[in-house]
């Protein structure tokens, strides 16, 4: 059985699913390998206009890093060149000039946490678990994802949900900013279809324009920041899509 699935739809939507059911869709040297591919080619993929993650079965998104394999990792130089190598993944999902959304089919721990960091919107079933347990295995999120969540959330939710290591319903996550949307399980890959429809009616130029505006804020200042918008909106303004939007305007179309 082949330990993930890439697949695109018509819609130009890249579905990345983790298959290990059996281990809870636990991240592996073979699971990262795929994510590194697939999110290089959705970069350069110009049909490519989402990449959705989710994981096979419906008991788990993702239990974070596969135990059995990382625990042989003894020394911090071991252990650094496995949690580096999962950072950059991470960083590249964080960056990729395209929406990118977690679909939290269940359980969503340690890493797997991480993982749906990353994308830029989590929708979750009504019956999953969200939570960063790192700290209750002695260590912190070995991938980067507090720094992502600090980013991405107010500082007292993350650090709570940080410092706390606890389990939340999706409910909870919602409440706090982390999950965007609770569906019923068995409406998950529909309400995930629905929610990019009007992410999927732009150009995939424009979805990453926006998108490059958020990246350059974690690498720039926040004034080269403004001003690669700015450029970014010169570029896209002497297209023709925009000129023909604008006539189509003016003249009452
Ligand atoms: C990189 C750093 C990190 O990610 S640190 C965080 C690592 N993850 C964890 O601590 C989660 C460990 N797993 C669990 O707590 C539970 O298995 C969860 C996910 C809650 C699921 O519970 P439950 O539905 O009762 O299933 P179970 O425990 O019987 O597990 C089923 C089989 O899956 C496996 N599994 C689960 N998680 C992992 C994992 N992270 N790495 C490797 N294997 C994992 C279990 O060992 C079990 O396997 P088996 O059926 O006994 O062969």
């Amino acid at each position: 059985m082949e330990k993930y699935a890439v697949r695109m739809d018509a819609s130009g939507i890249v579905w990345f699913t983790i298959n290990r059911p059996d281990k809870r869709n636990a991240i592996d040297y073979d699971v990262m390998d795929g994510l590194e591919k697939t999110i290089e080619e959705v970069s350069i993929n110009n049909n490519a206009k989402a990449l959705v993650i989710t994981g096979s079965g419906d008991q788990a998104f993702c239990a974070g890093g596969d135990l059995g394999v990382f625990h042989d990792l003894r020394s911090k130089f071991q252990a650094y060149d496995m949690l580096s190598r999962m950072g950059a993944i991470l960083y590249s999902l964080l960056c990729l000039p395209k929406p990118t959304i977690a679909l939290i089919n269940g359980t969503c721990i340690g890493g797997g946490a991480e993982l749906a960091t990353a994308c830029d919107f989590r929708i979750s079933s009504s019956t999953s678990k969200i939570g960063f347990v790192q700290g209750k295995l002695g260590i912190t999120t070995g991938w980067g994802g507090a720094t992502m969540l600090l980013e991405k959330m107010k500082y007292d939710h993350a650090m709570e949900m940080l410092m706390t290591a606890t389990i939340l319903t999706p409910e909870k996550a919602k409440q706090i900013g982390y999950v965007h949307k609770v569906v019923e399980p068995e409406k998950l890959f529909e309400e995930c279809n629905s929610y990019l429809v009007p992410y999927l009616s732009l150009s995939t130029q424009v979805l990453s324009a926006y998108k490059m505006v958020a990246v350059r804020k974690w690498d720039v200042t926040f004034k080269e920041r403004m001003f690669s918008e700015i450029e970014r909106c010169s570029y896209l303004w002497e297209l023709d899509e925009h000129h023909h939007a604008v006539d189509a305007f003016l003249q009452g179309k």
